[in-house]
């Protein structure tokens, strides 16, 4: 279980970017958090893999405080929540075995700098996740060759390798086509399903998080406004509470982006 209590950020005396945010979000949810630009989304993320410290209030995963979380116990709380974001975050000149093998780097005490350096169960391990990602075939080839859709899934498959606790993905569909869009979505949910990790996902489109995520938290200066299945997501509360300019549907309800990332 993962738990916020009433979490605050705040960037000086005039920035409240998140503004007193309170869940608790079961093993194995799939949650998709929606809200214009500036709702307080990625901070939100970064609050809870402690990239960034709380103003006020808590987080805990099953328990334990990681809000209070020094030195060795921080790092592993940050491996154990692996993040994707928008830009895959890849290192383009190595190739794809290599990066997913980055994904380790949190569970060694050296970073290695060459595949052969980590070890055989590792190399296995990398190998799987890849499998399971549909990229067997492009292990050897420099990540900066693949298509962004290609690239957001090494970038999954390198979350897989940190045998995480859960998953953050800050607007992982964003610079992507509708069609890859879909295939990076569809590879959360089934990671989410088949191995029972919490995914909360960053999203800006509304049918995507109504297509994928079990439910869906609405944000708003930095406030959750709606939290619910997705169903219960009706046209008339999206408008009432992300006002006019939302629309239901398929398009992008209020952040405009680009129109390649209309799914
Ligand atoms: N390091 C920072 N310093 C000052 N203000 C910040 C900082 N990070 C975020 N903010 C502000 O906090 C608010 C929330 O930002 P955040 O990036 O969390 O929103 P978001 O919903 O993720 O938006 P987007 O969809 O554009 O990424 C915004 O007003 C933003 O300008």
């Amino acid at each position: 279980m993962l738990k916020a209590t009433a979490l605050v950020k705040r960037y000086g005396p005039c920035v409240t970017a998140v503004d007193g945010v309170s869940l608790e979000i079961p093993q194995g949810q799939m949650v998709g958090v929606i809200g214009r630009s500036g709702a307080g989304k990625s901070t939100l993320l970064r609050l809870i893999n402690r990239l960034i410290d709380p103003t006020e209030g808590q987080v805990h995963f099953d328990g334990v405080d990681v809000t209070r979380l020094k030195g060795r116990r921080l790092r592993e709380w940050r491996a154990a929540c692996a993040m994707i974001f928008q830009q895959f975050n890849l290192v383009g000149r190595l190739d794809v075995l290599t990066n997913v093998l980055v994904g380790r780097v949190g569970h060694r005490a050296t970073v290695p700098t060459l595949v052969k350096q980590f070890s055989r169960s590792e190399r296995a391990l990398a190998a799987q996740a890849l499998e399971r990602l549909d990229l067997a075939d492009q292990g050897l080839q420099r990540a900066e060759t693949l298509s962004g859709g290609q690239q957001q899934r090494v970038a999954i498959a390198r979350a897989l390798v940190q045998q995480p606790r859960l998953i953050l993905a800050d607007e992982p569909i964003a610079s992507l086509d509708p069609g890859n869009a879909k295939r990076v979505m569809d590879a959360l949910r089934a990671i989410n399903r088949e191995d029972g990790l919490t995914v909360l996902c960053n999203l800006h489109h509304i049918s995507t998080a109504r297509d994928t995520c079990d439910r869906i938290i609405g944000m708003q200066d930095g406030r959750v406004v709606f939290d619910g299945p997705p169903e219960t997501l009706t046209s008339p509360i999206i408008r009432d509470l992300f006002g006019t300019e939302a629309r239901d549907g398929d398009g992008p309800a209020w952040n405009h982006p680009p129109a390649s990332a209309v799914a």
